[in-house]
């Protein structure tokens, strides 16, 4: 049985951390405080105007400033994410290496949307679909390819399948 390995030209990494912030909704206009500053690091801005007067007089701020492998602001589509930051692993997996994706967030964060998306705007899955597919089309091999999907969510550590909405929760 042939070794599968990396792609010889393909960076290896174990773990890649990107953030989306979503737009904001109509209920959250004027709590904007979040910026994105280079492709890599979240600025939340301080939104405390009832500081201490002296943290005002001396100019201090609680503004905090997060660093990650990549950044997208409000108006990065899920391509975008797509591209920078997924679709180099699609590669190796067709070539039988195992990758995961997985979206973390609170409810109403745009993990559905990243994930899944819409029709203007297709998520992460079903972009990495589209390219699996191609791929395994272009492939001049004679290896026969078998894809399956699941699509799992993971809430309050209860597995449900979203697939089949009536099957209750998983067990691990
Ligand atoms: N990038 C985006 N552009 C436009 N709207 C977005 C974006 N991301 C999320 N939204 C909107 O924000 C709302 C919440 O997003 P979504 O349903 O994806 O959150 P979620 O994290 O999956 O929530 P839950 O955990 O409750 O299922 C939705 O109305 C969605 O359309």
């Amino acid at each position: 049985m042939p070794s599968i390995r990396a792609p010889a030209n393909k960076r290896t990494t174990t773990l890649t951390v990107a953030v989306k912030c979503r737009p904001l909704t109509e209920r959250e206009r004027g709590r904007d405080i979040v910026r994105v500053n280079d492709n890599k690091q979240v600025i939340i801005l301080d939104s405390d105007i009832s500081k201490d007067y002296i943290d005002r007089v001396q100019n201090r701020t609680r503004e905090k400033i997060y660093c990650f492998d990549h950044a997208f602001g409000p108006h990065c589509t899920n391509l975008d994410v797509y591209k920078s930051s997924i679709s180099s692993m699609i590669s190796g997996v067709v070539q039988g290496l195992n990758a995961t994706i997985f979206a973390y967030g609170s409810t109403g964060s745009g993990k559905t949307h990243t994930m899944v998306g819409t029709q203007e705007d297709p998520g992460l899955m079903v972009l990495s679909l589209h390219t699996i597919f191609d791929l395994i089309k272009k492939c001049k091999s004679s290896d026969e390819f078998e894809v399956s999907c699941s699509y799992l969510e993971v809430y309050n550590e209860v597995i449900y399948d979203l697939l089949e909405k009536s099957s209750g929760h998983l067990e691990l």
